[in-house]
């Protein structure tokens, strides 16, 4: 099974600035949405469990092994993540290099890297444009190719910083569909997000950062109707939640579904 261990985590750039402070999280299992105000220190936290940056105190452990007892290039092979910008990520100038650069990268044979690179471009819907160059493809595009080039490696973890930036409906959707095949294939799956419409509808956990602090971690039903907290960390509540509410609904909505059949029933019966 997979899991993260994080206790006592701090982190700071400078000295005279604490970004994290003292995070205690067990993370495994559940789909989990990381949400906060810009600066709490999200992206901070993820590249700190991808062994980017070191703790300045804690530790982090992963499926029981400190985290710094990796080298980056172990550690990669276990923990993907999707950058927020995908030119933060790719620099290869076809489309298939891309993505077969990162299973090259951890000993994989040239022919099933090209397969794992294959099946990863079909899920993000790029088949068709292998031999293409990525900066001659949309943003939009580019995140499906950063997206495509982590789930190539087949790593127990995979952390998106910001999935859904620039995605239309129908990239929303195959990233929600993206999501729950990593979930049913047992991975742990991390999600940085300023959606709260997409937080809410796709993830099973959601944890609120504030400060550099966990505020509130908790179901995302639970996490969603306490309005205080989300007011404390500067959010909002989900479009569902705020339709409910303007229409003098009572009740907890995450989806869509669920509001249109509360309706129904408040309708028909
Ligand atoms: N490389 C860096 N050097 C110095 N300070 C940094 C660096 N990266 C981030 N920070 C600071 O650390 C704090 C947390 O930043 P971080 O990017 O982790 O927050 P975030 O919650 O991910 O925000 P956002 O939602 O805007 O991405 C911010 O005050 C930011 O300015």
């Amino acid at each position: 099974m997979t899991e993260l261990l994080i206790n006592y985590l701090h982190f700071s750039y400078t000295k005279d600035m604490e970004v994290l402070k003292g995070i205690d999280l067990h993370l495994k299992d559940q789909t989990t949405a990381i949400v906060g105000q810009n600066g709490a220190g999200k992206t901070t936290f993820v590249k700190l469990l991808k062994g980017l940056l070191q703790p300045t105190e804690g530790a982090i452990q992963f499926n029981g092994s400190n985290t710094k007892d990796y080298t980056a290039a172990n550690l990669a092979e276990h923990i993907g993540m999707v950058f927020q910008n995908p030119n933060d990520q790719i620099f290869k100038s076809k489309v298939l290099n891309e993505v077969m650069f990162g299973p090259l990268n951890i000993g994989q044979e040239e022919n099933e890297a090209r397969d794992k690179a294959l099946e990863a471009l079909k899920k993000v819907g790029l088949e068709d444009r292998l031999e293409k160059n990525p900066y001659d493809l949309s943003l939009s595009e580019r995140k499906m190719i950063s997206i495509a080039a982590v789930l190539a490696m087949d790593t127990d973890v995979v952390i998106f910083d910001e999935p859904t930036m620039g995605q239309d409906f129908a990239g929303k959707e195959r990233i929600k569909e993206i999501i729950s095949e990593l979930r049913s294939l047992g991975k742990l799956v991390l999600c940085i997000l300023h959606d709260m419409d997409f937080a809410a509808e796709v993830f099973e956990r959601t944890i609120v950062f504030n400060q550099g602090n966990v505020l509130l971690d908790g179901s995302t039903r639970d996490v969603f109707s306490d309005e205080n907290v989300l007011e404390q960390a500067f959010l909002e509540q989900p479009h569902v939640m705020q339709i409910a509410k303007n229409i003098g609904l009572d009740g907890i909505y995450t989806t869509e579904s669920e509001l249109v059949a509360a309706l129904e029933r408040a309708w028909f019966d």
